[in-house]
């Protein structure tokens, strides 16, 4: 394998408390991450994703371990250094200010200029080029205090990338947004490192999207380890329904989502088949009832007719709704 982007070494991170104490929060932790390699870190509420964060972007110290990059120990690089191999974007809701986008994708220079910070015009190629990168040369010249949150995160995303940086790490960049922004910061991310070789880790609560993009996922576990793998082999060996153990959620690991832990009201048997089976045993689950497909089910059977045509014992339905609302009144 190749050498790691980033890597780290028996890493602890936390806090340190008073009288010389400390509390590590996740503890001897050995990651690394590919170049061009896409990552989503997931994990509980107060796992310790951003104490992670802020540890790997030399924000906080480690309470024991390293973490490196590019072969070169973190302490080591001076802070323009740093900056020339790693960018970070935040979860905090984007200070306004009145810069325009190319104003403010321009402060990404900042490790490469001179002390007045007068950019020449690689400088200038570098950030129209970030610009183009995150689909947005039409912000350029808006304010920031005129964009919306998702075209103020893209922005964001512009000035990390104008630092040309080996490894970007985010911290829920996708957390105010809706959901097709979220896509679209999600699948940015995504582009951006199969198309130009950054190595790009994200934290997030965006279990679809993150199973259903990322190359490799980090989960954080409540003893404070961090397993490492592709979406599928995590759903398919029950890590990933490991980690959201402790919540009233249970993991479908054919769908791989998380649904409520809720007793069935009651069984039903579906012979269906194509987008309208789905659907249709999508609403029945929602709607309470474990749905069979053997046949030796002693229980309402729902058969599809053609597509949106459906079956209950004899009674025709014509959609969803009216299977739901004739079940409901056997
Ligand atoms: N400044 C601090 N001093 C001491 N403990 C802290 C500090 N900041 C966070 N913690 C604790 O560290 C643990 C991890 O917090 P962290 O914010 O890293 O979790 P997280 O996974 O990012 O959570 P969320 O998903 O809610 O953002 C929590 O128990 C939290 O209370």
């Amino acid at each position: 394998m190749n050498q790691p982007v980033l890597a780290t070494d028996n890493l602890s991170v936390g806090y340190h408390q008073r009288r010389g104490q400390s509390r590590s929060v996740l503890q001897n932790l050995n990651l690394s991450l590919a170049k061009g390699e896409f990552v989503c870190l997931l994990g509980a509420n107060g796992a310790g994703k951003s104490t992670l964060i802020r540890t790997l972007t030399h924000m906080q110290a480690p309470i024991s371990g390293s973490v490196t990059i590019n072969q070169q120990p973190l302490h080591h690089l001076s802070k323009a250094q740093l900056a020339k191999q790693l960018s970070v974007v935040l979860t905090d809701r984007l200070q306004v200010s009145n810069l325009t986008g190319y104003e403010l994708v321009s402060l990404g220079r900042m490790p490469y200029t001179n002390l007045f910070g007068s950019l020449n015009q690689h400088d200038h190629q570098v950030v129209r080029w970030a610009l183009h990168a995150t689909n947005s040369d039409d912000l350029a010249q808006r304010l920031l205090n005129e964009m919306s949150d998702g075209e103020r995160q893209r922005i964001m995303i512009a000035r990390a990338l104008a630092q040309e940086p080996a490894v970007m790490i985010l911290d829920e960049p996708t957390a105010f947004l809706d959901l097709p922004r979220r896509v679209e910061i999600t699948s940015l991310l995504r582009k951006l490192a199969h198309e130009t070789g950054l190595s790009v880790v994200m934290s997030t609560h965006d279990l679809d999207l993150a199973i259903g993009s990322a190359d490799r996922l980090w989960l954080v576990f409540d003893d404070g380890s961090i397993e490492c793998g592709t979406p599928e082999d995590l759903i398919l060996d029950g890590r990933l329904a490991q980690t959201f153990r402790k919540s009233q959620l249970q993991f479908d690991q054919q769908r791989g989502g998380f649904r409520a832990q809720t007793q069935p009201i009651g069984q039903v048997r579906l012979s269906a088949n194509g987008l309208h089976g789905q659907w249709m045993q999508h609403a029945l689950e929602r709607a309470g009832y474990h749905v069979l497909n053997a046949k030796q089910a002693d229980c309402p059977h729902i058969q599809q007719l053609e597509n949106d045509c459906w079956q209950v014992e004899h009674q025709p339905c014509a959609n969803i709704d009216q299977v739901l609302a004739y079940l409901g009144n056997i």
